[in-house]
C-alpha cells in the first residue's frame, strides 16, 4: 500500500509539475504585461507538434527538435506577439479587456491554424523529452520557480519588471525601456508554455482542442496565487497534482460515485472554479472593449440579401444541404452572445456549454430518460429543454453581477469547462445517447424550412431584447454601468435577465444543431467552441444579429469548403487585428460624420434663449436677490474678520419657515478601512434651494456625494428622503424615488444617441414618462439634430447636457451634481447656471459639489465648508465663502 502511495505521489507530482510550469508562466507574463494570457495552451500545443515534426517526422535528433522549439521557437512566438499584437494595444491605451480579446484572438488562431497544418486528429507519438521520472520534471520546475523568484526580487530587470507592471506609464517617464520588459516576459511565458506542451504531449491526447484546454484548465494555480506568488503556485499545483492522483483510489459506491469519481479526476478543474467564483477576483477594473461594443450599422438592403441567401440551401442537396443545416443553428447560438456581450456588454465565454446543455436535455427528454419527465416528443422536448437550460444562465450571470472584465471572463471560462468535463465528458449522462429529429422533419430540406421558422422566432426575441426600454437599459448597461444604476436602472437584475435569455437562446441553437446532426456530440459544445464563438461574434457581430448570423455562415462554411480550422484561423486574426483600431472602422467612420455636422454649425445652437422661454426668470426669486460673486473675490482679497466666521457658522441654521428637507443625512459616518472619511455629517437638502458642498481636497466631499446618491453604504447615520429611510437602498431605487445625480467625469452612454440617453432617464426615473424625454430635451436645446447623434463623438459642454437631461428626464425631486462645471468653458458655466437656478425656482432640490468658488457665489442658497469628514461651517455664500478661505485649498 505505501508503495501504491509513492507511486501515486510521484505521478501526482509530474502532473503537478507541469501545472506548476503553466503557472510559472502565467504569472510572469502577467506581471511583465499586465495580461492573462489565454493562449498560452495554444502555445503550448503548438510548441509540441513542432517537436514531434522535427523528430517524428523529419528524423531530427531529439536535442536539435528541442533545441529549436523551446530555445528558438517558443520566446520567439513571444516577442512577435508582444511586438506585433500585445505592444500596439498597449501603446494604445492598455485597456485590459482588449488585451484579453487579443490574446483570445492568439488562441483561436493558434489552434485553427494548428488544425490546418496538422490536421485535427489526436497523435500519440509525441517524443519524450525528459524520462517519466517525475523527480526531473520536479527539478526542473523548482529550478525555474527559483530563478525567476531571484530575478524578480534582487535584480535591475525585476525591478523594472515591477515598476512596469504597477504602472506602465509612470515606469516609461522614469526612464525605464517598458517594452524590453515586456518583450522578456512574452518571451520567458511563452517558453514555459513550450516546455508544459514538450513535457505534457507524450501522456495526453496530442491534438489542436485538447491540449490548450488541458493548460488552460490549470489557470486557477496562477489565480490561487493572486498572479503574484511563484511558490504559492508552485505549491498549489504540486498540492493539487498529487491529490488528484491519490483521489484515483478512492472507490465511493452509490448514486454519487460517477460524479465523485469525475471531481477526483479533474480536480484542477474543480480549483479553477474555485479560483474563478470563490476567491478574491482578479482583473475587476476592465469592461469590453468599445471594440466588442461599437454599434454597426446595418447596410441597407443587407436584410434582403441576408433573407436571400438563408433561402439558397432550400435549393441544395446531398451534403451541401447537410452541412447547411448546421448555419441557422449556430446563428442561434450565435444570438445568444449577441444579447450577452453585444448588447449587455458582459464577457462570457461560457455559452458552449448552455447550448450543449440544449442538445443534452433535449436528447434526454426525448429518449425519456431526463428524471421525472415523461418520453417528449423532438420538439416539445426541444422547448421543455430551453425551458429548463434558461435558469442555468444563473450560473455565469450570478457571477456577472459583481464581476467585470479579466474576473467576468475567467468564470465563464470555468463554467464552460466545469460543464463540459462534469457533465459531457460523464458516460452516467451521455451514454448511449441518440438524438432524432421531429416527426414530418426528417429530411435535410424539411429541417432546415423547421430551423428557418425557429431562428426567425429567436431573432424576433432577440429584437425583443434589443429594442424599447429594456434594449436601451441594457446598452445603457454596457456602456457605463454605475451611470445606468444612476440612471434608475436595476443593473443586477439586468445582467441576470441578459444571461438567463442568451442562456435560453444558446440552449435552442444547440439543441437544434444536436438535431441537424442527429446526435448528441460533446465536441460540438467543446470550451473551445466557446472561446472561438466569442470572438467570432465580437469581431464579426459585436451589437449585430446580422453580423451574428454572416459568423455562423462563415463558420460553416469555412471549415466545410476548406480544411477544419480555416474559420477558427480567420477570426483569429480577425480577433487579433481587430484591437488596434480603437472602436473599429465602423466607430472611426461615424465619429467623422458627427465632426463634420459639428464642424457645420447646424448643432450647436446657444442654451440661453430657449431655457429663459421655457423657465420662470431667475432673478424673481426672493433669495437670490442679494447673491453676486463679490463674496468670492472677496474672499480671495484677504482673510475673514471673526465675525464674519461667526456669521457663517449660525445662519446657516434652518429657518422656521423653511420647507421641509427632501433629503437628509443625520449623523452619517464612512470609513475606508481603518479611516474615517465622514465623521458624523448632518445635512438638509431643501427642495427650491441650491446646496452647495466645498472644502480642500480629501475633505470628504465625494464620499458625502456617495452615501447620499447610493454607490457608498455609510458605516454609521441615517440618510432620509421625506420620511422614509433609504440609508440601505442601492442605488437604482434612490433614482427609481426621486434622487437624480450627475457625475464628476461623466457618464453619458456613448453608443446611444442623444434622445436614447435621455430615454433611458426618462424610463427608469421617478414617474417613467417618455413624454419628460421630450420636455427635457427641448429643455436643453438638445431636440434639433442633435438628437439622433450618437453621443460617442459629441463635445464635453454637450455632455455635460445629456447627462444632466438624462438625470432631469426622470423627473426627479433631488438632483445631486458633483462637480457639474467641470470641462466647461465660461459661456458653457454661465449657460449652465441658469438651468441649475430656473430648477431649483421650480422647486427641485439641488446639492452641488464644486471647487469653483466663482459658481458656488452665484448658484448656491446655502454652502457648507468640510473639511476632515466634518461640516465646519454653514450659511449663505457670502458669509461662508470668506469662511472657506480658511480652509480651501
Ligand atoms: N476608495 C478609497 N479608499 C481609501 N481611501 C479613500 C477612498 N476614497 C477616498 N478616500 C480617502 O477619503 C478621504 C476623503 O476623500 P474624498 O474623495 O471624499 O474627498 P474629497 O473632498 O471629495 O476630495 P477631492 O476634492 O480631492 O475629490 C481622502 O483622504 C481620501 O484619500
Amino acid at each position: 500500500m505505501s508503495s501504491l502511495t509513492y507511486d501515486l505521489t510521484l505521478a501526482g507530482l509530474s502532473v503537478g509539475s507541469a501545472a506548476a510550469l503553466t503557472g510559472i508562466g502565467l504569472i510572469v507574463t502577467y506581471r511583465a504585461t499586465g495580461v492573462l494570457n489565454f493562449a498560452h495552451g495554444a502555445i503550448a500545443m503548438v510548441c509540441a507538434f513542432v517537436l514531434r515534426q522535427c523528430v517524428v517526422e523529419w528524423g531530427w535528433p531529439l536535442w536539435a527538435g528541442a533545441t529549436l522549439t523551446l530555445l528558438v521557437l517558443a520566446p520567439g512566438l513571444g516577442v512577435v506577439l508582444e511586438r506585433f499584437v500585445f505592444r500596439p494595444l498597449s501603446v494604445l491605451g492598455s485597456d485590459p479587456a482588449q488585451t484579453l480579446v487579443a490574446s483570445i484572438g492568439v488562441f483561436v488562431l493558434l489552434v485553427g491554424g494548428a488544425a490546418l497544418v496538422w490536421g485535427q486528429g489526436a497523435r500519440d507519438d509525441a517524443p519524450e523529452l525528459v524520462s517519466a521520472d517525475p523527480w526531473g520534471q520536479l527539478a526542473v520546475v523548482l529550478v525555474l520557480a527559483g530563478g525567476v523568484g531571484a530575478v524578480i526580487r534582487w535584480t535591475r530587470f525585476g525591478r523594472e519588471l515591477r515598476a512596469v507592471v504597477d504602472d506602465r506609464q509612470l515606469a516609461v517617464l522614469g526612464g525605464i525601456d517598458a517594452d524590453r520588459v515586456a518583450a522578456a516576459g512574452w518571451a520567458f511565458g511563452s517558453f514555459t508554455a513550450g516546455l508544459t506542451g514538450v513535457l505534457l504531449a507524450p501522456f495526453v491526447r496530442l491534438d489542436p482542442y485538447g491540449l490548450p484546454l488541458l493548460v488552460m484548465e490549470v489557470v486557477a494555480v496562477a489565480v490561487a496565487a493572486r498572479m503574484r506568488g511563484l511558490p504559492v503556485a508552485v505549491l498549489v499545483a504540486l498540492g493539487i497534482g498529487v491529490a488528484q492522483s491519490q483521489l484515483t483510489r478512492l472507490h465511493p459506491s452509490g448514486w454519487g460515485e460517477p460524479l465523485l469519481q469525475a471531481v477526483g479526476a479533474n480536480l484542477f478543474v474543480v480549483a479553477l472554479l474555485v479560483a474563478a467564483l470563490v476567491l478574491p477576483r482578479i482583473g475587476t477594473r476592465d469592461a469590453l472593449p468599445r471594440t466588442a461594443t461599437a454599434r454597426v450599422a446595418t447596410p441597407p438592403g443587407a436584410w434582403i440579401v441576408a433573407v436571400v441567401l438563408f433561402l439558397l440551401p432550400l435549393g441544395f442537396a446531398g451534403s451541401d444541404l447537410q452541412t447547411s443545416v448546421q448555419v441557422p443553428a449556430l446563428g442561434v447560438v450565435l444570438l445568444s452572445l449577441v444579447v450577452v456581450t453585444g448588447r449587455g456588454g458582459q464577457i462570457s465565454l461560457g455559452q458552449a456549454a448552455y447550448a450543449g446543455l440544449g442538445a443534452l436535455f433535449t436528447a434526454l427528454l426525448a429518449a425519456g430518460r431526463f428524471p421525472g419527465l415523461p418520453r417528449l416528443p423532438e420538439l416539445a422536448a426541444l422547448a421543455v429543454a430551453v425551458v429548463l437550460v434558461a435558469p442555468l444562465g444563473l450560473l455565469t450571470g450570478w457571477p456577472a453581477i459583481s464581476r467585470r472584465g479579466l474576473a467576468l471572463a475567467l468564470a465563464t471560462f470555468a463554467v464552460g469547462v466545469g460543464v463540459s468535463r462534469f457533465v459531457f465528458a460523464q458516460p452516467y449522462a451521455t451514454s448511449g445517447l441518440s438524438l432524432g429529429r421531429p416527426s414530418g422533419f426528417d429530411g435535410d430540406r424539411a429541417y432546415y424550412v423547421l430551423e428557418l421558422a425557429l431562428l426567425a422566432a429567436a431573432l424576433l426575441a432577440t429584437r425583443l431584447l434589443r429594442t424599447g426600454r429594456t434594449g436601451r437599459a441594457l446598452a445603457a448597461m454596457r456602456d457605463h454601468e454605475a451611470g445606468a444604476s444612476a440612471a434608475g436602472v436595476q443593473v443586477p437584475y439586468l445582467k441576470l435577465l441578459a444571461f438567463v435569455a442568451g442562456a435560453a437562446l444558446a440552449a435552442l441553437g444547440g439543441g437544434m444543431l444536436g438535431m441537424g446532426l442527429r446526435a448528441f456530440d460533446p465536441g460540438a459544445y467543446d470550451p473551445v467552441r466557446g472561446l472561438l464563438w466569442f470572438a467570432a461574434v465580437v469581431v464579426l457581430g459585436s451589437d449585430s444579429t446580422l453580423g451574428a448570423l454572416l459568423a455562423a455562415a462563415l463558420l460553416v462554411g469555412l471549415d466545410a469548403g476548406a480544411r477544419g480550422g480555416m474559420a477558427a484561423a480567420l477570426i483569429g486574426v480577425l480577433a487579433v487585428l481587430v484591437g488596434r483600431f480603437p472602436g473599429g472602422p465602423y466607430e472611426a467612420l461615424r465619429t467623422a460624420a458627427v465632426r463634420l455636422r459639428l464642424r457645420r454649425g447646424a448643432v450647436l445652437t446657444p442654451l440661453g434663449e430657449r431655457v429663459r422661454e421655457r423657465l420662470r426668470p431667475v432673478e424673481q426669486r426672493p433669495a437670490r436677490v442679494a447673491v453676486s460673486t463679490g463674496a468670492a473675490s472677496r474672499a480671495r482679497a484677504g482673510r475673514p474678520s471673526a465675525a464674519d466666521t461667526h456669521a457663517a457658522a449660525t445662519d446657516g441654521a434652518p429657518h422656521p419657515q423653511e420647507p421641509a428637507p427632501a433629503l437628509t443625512a443625520r449623523g452619517l459616518k464612512a470609513r475606508y478601512g481603518g479611516f474615517t472619511a465622514l465623521d458624523g455629517v448632518d445635512l438638509d437638502i431643501t427642495p427650491g434651494r441650491v446646496t452647495a458642498i466645498i472644502g480642500p481636497n480629501g475633505a470628504g466631499k465625494s464620499t458625502l456625494f456617495h452615501c447620499l446618491a447610493g454607490t457608498l453604504r455609510p458605516a454609521g447615520g441615517r440618510i432620509l428622503l421625506g420620511a422614509r429611510d433609504i440609508t440601505r437602498l442601492p442605488a437604482h431605487a434612490r433614482t427609481r424615488l426621486g434622487i437624480a445625480r450627475t457625475f464628476q467625469q461623466l457618464a453619458v452612454f456613448p453608443s446611444l444617441t442623444v434622445a436614447e440617453n435621455v430615454h433611458v432617464g426618462a424610463e427608469q426615473g421617478r414617474l417613467p414618462d417618455p413624454a419628460a424625454a421630450e420636455r427635457t430635451l427641448r429643455l436643453l436645446t438638445l431636440d434639433g439634430p442633435l438628437r439622433d447623434l450618437p453621443a460617442a463623438a459629441l463635445p464635453t459642454g454637450t455632455l455635460r447636457r445629456v447627462e444632466l437631461a438624462r438625470a432631469l428626464a426622470g423627473s426627479p425631486r433631488v438632483l445631486l451634481l458633483d462637480e457639474p462645471a467641470a470641462g466647461l468653458d465660461t459661456a458653457e458655466v454661465t449657460a449652465l447656471t441658469r438651468v441649475l437656478k430656473a430648477l431649483a425656482a421650480d422647486g427641485t432640490a439641488l446639492l452641488v459639489v464644486e471647487h469653483d468658488l466663482d459658481l458656488v457665489a452665484d448658484l448656491a442658497d446655502v454652502v457648507h465648508v468640510m473639511t476632515a469628514g466634518r461640516i465646519v461651517a454653514s450659511g449663505p455664500p457670502d458669509h461662508v465663502l470668506d469662511t472657506a478661505w480658511a480652509v480651501a485649498p
